[in-house]
């Protein structure tokens, strides 16, 4: 069960509901009836969402000098096709026959299986006398009416013991099962449509890509992409270039990407439009060491290996990251270090500690590109949730880009050392071979090319003996004499290496990670359950600080607009609150907005210029100059004191703001 940080169940319900009274995200096109899978972020959304951004490019781009780049997201059919998406990028869909509503195949198994195994939980405890929820509650707190509906298969009925350890076992690997095994499994445990219990079609593979065309004529016909990465590997080049052809480096890139989901569903999780931050580190596939590993490699992060989900278990092991690269586990030290970074960013956003791992894809589960492949995940009261996808795609990107486009995308390096060696080599005599091949000359050439080094040496042994005979494709057989060509072991030097880059790919779903941030920050004031607060970090939170004067008295307006001012000056993000309602309701509507600061104007500040700044998450109040309470929030906003500093240089304030 999800909690806050105060160890309370997390409400769903009324985080919900705040979410959306403050404007955080709104179903779009909502007066139209709205359309699944697509949200609107309003202010206070926009500004989380930008301070987020801001951070994730100080992290990532700024500090490790990344080459930031923006691609369009129209994507032609042919870099799609190139890159396997076409074919390959696609979930399984089940259609029910009779209705014509359609599922996601695995999140079906997933929502019955669960529901099931809630069912078995609620009615062992009716057995044992304690009931921990009751069968309303399990029918969905979330969204109350779909869920009910859709969910109907929830029975209080208990399950023998192998069913249970059977169902928890198909669940802790539900993502490696591929269309055919999803169809058994539906059949196998008659898995049937939850809400009229009708039978289901088997599982067909559904592509995820919005396609387009590109121009008045329909000779170009697009996508929307996917994902980011295409329009960074086709810079590869350019950007190579840009770095003074120095290996390794990283691109990134922010920008909207898009997929068709089956079912959307868990609001913000799975949406049809979404912003991701990707980075494409380009490393040598010999020395996927990171010159910063020593960096990170102390750092501990809980870990949900392969092996582990294969035999149907969820324990997380915790190790360094160090450990985990030393031992194998986690494939290269690229890959580990981007890993440790990632925590630290979710860290440093506000994202709770105890609330992420990193679970590893199964053999079947990885996408068709990838060798090895972690995802961050966050705990929500949605379950474990992939907020992050780190894996290391290899050199499959730039390979078939560069063969499908007749493009070099190699990377040459000078060798410090000239490599010597000897090779088998063939010496043809074009005065003869033109005219003994006329047109067929080039094919014939093109076919000795391509001998490897053993042919190589096995038809020289034969030409010394008279001829050889080569297939040609186009031709078949052709047989080569001593007059046409010598074939020689040749003294070889070397100064230059060349090699297709691998891959480390690092994708954030921004719109996942603020939906979590947003659960992990919520908790309701003890002496008061309704009263939401959203405990964002003073960096992300989307306004610094609530300007409240203690009445409408013009009196305070100089005051006012001094402290706007002077926070402006300071890039504090503010609003002044001069409605009517008392102070402690616009302190509790900003609670729920995140402003981790408010700063109150009453008849005192008129006569000494001072103010109370009150915390948020303490609610305890200092007293100071405009100047000092200003200075304060920039620099608990910039991380250079925390609250309890402030608290120890500012006068504590106890009583009530001075009224007239
Ligand atoms: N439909 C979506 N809505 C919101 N974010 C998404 C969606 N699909 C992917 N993402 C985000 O993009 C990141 C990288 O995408 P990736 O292709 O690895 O996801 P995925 O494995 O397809 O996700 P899932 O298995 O949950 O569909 C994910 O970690 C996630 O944060």
């Amino acid at each position: 069960m999800a909690t806050t940080k105060t160890g309370e169940p997390l409400d769903r319900a009324t985080l919900d509901t705040i979410l959306r009274r403050r404007l955080f995200y709104t179903p779009s096109f909502e007066i139209y009836g709205g359309v699944s899978g697509l949200y609107d972020y309003g202010p206070p959304g926009c500004a989380l969402q930008a301070n987020l951004i801001d951070l994730w490019r100080k992290h990532f781009v700024l500090e490790e000098d990344m080459l930031e780049v923006d691609c369009t997201m129209l994507t032609p059919h042919e870099v799609l096709k190139t890159s396997g998406h076409v074919d390959k990028f696609s979930d399984f869909m089940c259609k029910d026959p009779k209705t014509g509503e359609i599922f996601r195949a695995d999140h079906l198994v997933e929502e019955v299986l669960e529901a099931r195994l809630k069912g078995d939980k609620e009615a062992r405890g009716l057995e044992a006398g304690k009931v921990e929820e009751t069968a309303e509650e399990i029918k969905g707190a979330e969204d109350k009416k779909k869920r009910k509906k859709k969910v109907k298969d929830i029975k209080v009925v208990k399950l023998s013991d192998e069913k249970v350890q059977e169902y928890e076992e198909i669940l802790a690997k539900i993502d490696n099962y591929d269309g055919d095994q999803l169809g058994e499994l539906i059949l196998k445990h008659e898995i049937h449509n939850p809400v009229t219990g009708g039978p289901l079609n088997p599982p067909i593979a559904f592509n995820l890509m919005f396609g387009t065309s590109i121009g008045p004529s329909t000779n170009m016909p697009g996508f929307l992409r996917p994902e980011t990465a295409q329009g960074q590997f086709l810079n590869f080049s350019k950007l190579l270039e840009f770095n003074n052809l120095r290996m390794p480096f990283a691109s990134a890139s922010i920008g909207k990407s898009f997929r068709n989901e089956i079912s959307p569903r868990q609001g913000l999780l799975r949406v049809r439009e979404f912003l991701m931050a990707e980075i494409e580190h380009f490393v040598d596939p010999e020395n996927k060491a990171h010159p910063n590993f020593k960096d990170v490699e102390h750092i501990k992060l809980k870990f949900l290996p392969k092996d582990v989900q294969e035999q149907g278990k969820t324990e997380l092991i915790e190790k360094t990251v160090g450990e985990a690269v030393q031992s194998g586990m986690v494939d290269n030290q690229t890959l580990g270090y981007f890993l440790a970074r990632i925590a630290l960013f979710l860290e440093k956003i506000g994202i709770d500690q105890n609330k992420i791992r990193f679970r590893q894809h199964m053999a079947n589960e990885m996408a068709h590109y990838a060798t090895d492949c972690w995802d961050a995940e966050l705990q929500t009261s949605y379950g474990w949730i992939e907020c992050v996808g780190c894996a290391d795609r290899s050199a499959y990107d730039l390979t078939v880009h560069a063969k499908k486009t007749n493009t070099d995308l190699n990377v040459v390096e000078t060798l410090a050392e000239p490599k010597r060696y000897e090779a088998w080599e063939a010496e043809i005599d074009k005065k003869k071979f033109g005219p003994k091949f006329k047109k067929d000359a080039k094919a014939v050439e093109e076919a000795l090319l391509a001998l490897d080094q053993t042919q190589l040496e096995k038809f020289a042994e034969e030409l010394k003996a008279g001829s050889f005979k080569i297939n040609v494709p186009s031709l078949g057989e052709v047989e080569l004499t001593p007059e046409l060509l010598t074939i020689t072991k040749q003294q070889k030097i070397e100064h230059t290496r060349s090699y297709v880059p691998n891959v480390i790919e690092p994708s954030f779903g921004i719109g996942r990670i603020l939906y979590a941030l947003m659960e992990h920050s919520f908790w309701t004031r003890p002496e008061d359950a309704l009263r939401g607060v959203l405990s964002f970090p003073p960096v992300v939170a989307p306004t610094k600080a609530l300007i409240v004067p203690l009445s409408s008295n013009p009196v305070f307006n100089p005051l006012i607009a001094e402290l706007m001012k002077k926070m402006r000056q300071a890039g504090i993000s503010n609003r002044v609150d001069a409605s009517s309602a008392t102070i402690g309701k616009r302190y509790a509507r900003n609670d729920e907005l995140g402003t981790p600061f408010g700063v109150t104007v009453d008849f005192q500040s008129v006569k000494d210029n001072t103010v109370t700044l009150r915390d948020r998450d303490t609610m305890k109040q200092v007293r100071g100059t405009i100047d000092e309470v200003v200075g304060a929030i920039k620099n608990v906003v910039d991380g250079v004191e925390t609250w309890d500093d402030i608290k120890g240089r500012l006068k504590v304030f106890e009583g009530q703001e001075l009224e007239e």
